[in-house]
């Protein structure tokens, strides 16, 4: 029974992920190294509250769990049933996070980490018991969006998927079981073969930003939240997909690198949202706005696609 949860690393998605565990009853304790991070996060719960309010999720009566931050690791993990580990996607920063709580932890607490890709075998190598430790990993922003890939590494134990399935399952989230450790998962291996896709035909001047987002926004992205794209192959005709296919599987971009934009960008310090400039502009006094706007859209079509408006 999983009912204590420390979360390490309290970034872009530590606060929303603590919050909607909070909202399932959990005690959660979340630790950052960062004194920043810990100085940011009580806003961030904040406006993560408020969107779960808005999608009238939990609250007291679903068990009454809490958040309480640290910047003492030991606190944060003494007693926890599971460890979230969320630090940037680097092997040797979680691996440093691994080794400092190996010796804390009893040997049966449950290690996931969030990883947006790497291997869940690569990870587990840095830790005792590699049986408990297994991927999870949230999709941005982990408070609204309710479906968490699983993924066992060569030496996770069924066990402990099947704990951690059954757990996301109990706080009526969506658990996707990948059942290979190939890197990216499911998520991003889809995700990053349209971002590719995307990038190179910007920098071909086949197409200006703001006409990509419209084309995949209003066009596939709005379609793919109803109709999942092994069903749109059904809807299609596979004797489409076939046809097309054909002709238009060997011109997609199937570069090895990333895209040579990307790195000018990176260069020049736009980063997007968190520098203010990135693809677009984003002015200062702006961004909360935009947030609130993104986050108030995403409540009202989950809560249509799940018959409840
Ligand atoms: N940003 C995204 O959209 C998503 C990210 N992820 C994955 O989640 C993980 C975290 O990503 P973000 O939250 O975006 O990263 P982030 O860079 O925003 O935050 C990471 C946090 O970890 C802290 N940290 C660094 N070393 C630490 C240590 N030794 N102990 C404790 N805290 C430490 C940093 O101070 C920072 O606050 C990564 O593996 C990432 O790939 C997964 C899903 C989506
Ligand atoms: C660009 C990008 N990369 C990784 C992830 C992730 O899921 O790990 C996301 C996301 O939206 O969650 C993302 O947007």
């Amino acid at each position: 029974m999983i009912r204590r949860i420390a979360i390490i690393g309290l970034g872009t998605m530590g606060p929303g992920m603590a919050a909607r565990l909070a909202r399932g009853g959990i005690d959660v304790v979340a630790y950052d190294v960062a004194a920043e991070a810990i100085a940011r996060a009580p806003a961030m719960l904040a406006a993560a509250d408020s969107v779960l309010d808005a999608l009238a999720i939990g609250g007291p009566a679903a068990g009454g769990g809490s958040v309480r931050l640290t910047t003492d690791l030991a606190d944060a993990v003494s007693g926890a049933d599971l460890v979230i580990e969320n630090v940037p996607e680097n092997i040797a920063i979680k691996a440093e996070v691994y080794r400092a709580i190996d010796g804390l932890i009893s040997a049966d607490t449950i290690v996931a980490s969030d990883t947006s890709g790497i291997p869940i075998t690569k990870l587990q190598a840095h830790i005792s018991n590699p049986g408990r430790m297994v991927g999870m990993h949230w999709s941005n922003p982990p408070h609204i969006i309710p479906m968490i890939e699983v993924i066992a590494g060569e030496a996770t134990a069924p066990a402990t998927v099947a704990v951690i399935r059954d757990f996301i399952r109990g706080l009526g989230l969506l658990p996707v079981l990948v059942k290979k450790d190939v890197p990216g998962f499911v998520e991003n291996r889809v995700l990053y073969a349209l971002l590719r896709e995307v990038v190179d035909l910007v920098e071909r001047g086949v197409i200006e930003p703001e006409d990509v987002d419209t084309c995949v926004s209003w066009g596939i992205g709005y379609k793919l939240a109803v109709v999942g794209p092994m069903a749109l192959l059904d809807m299609a005709g596979l004797d489409i997909y076939n046809s097309v296919s054909t002709f238009l599987n060997e011109d997609l971009c199937d570069r090895k690198d990333v895209a040579p934009m990307i790195g000018r960008k990176i260069e020049a310090g736009t980063l997007g949202i968190k520098s203010g400039q990135g693809v677009y502009s984003y002015p200062r006094d702006g961004i909360a706005q935009l947030q609130r706007d993104r986050a108030q859209k995403l409540v009202a079509i989950r809560r249509i696609l799940e018959g409840r408006d």
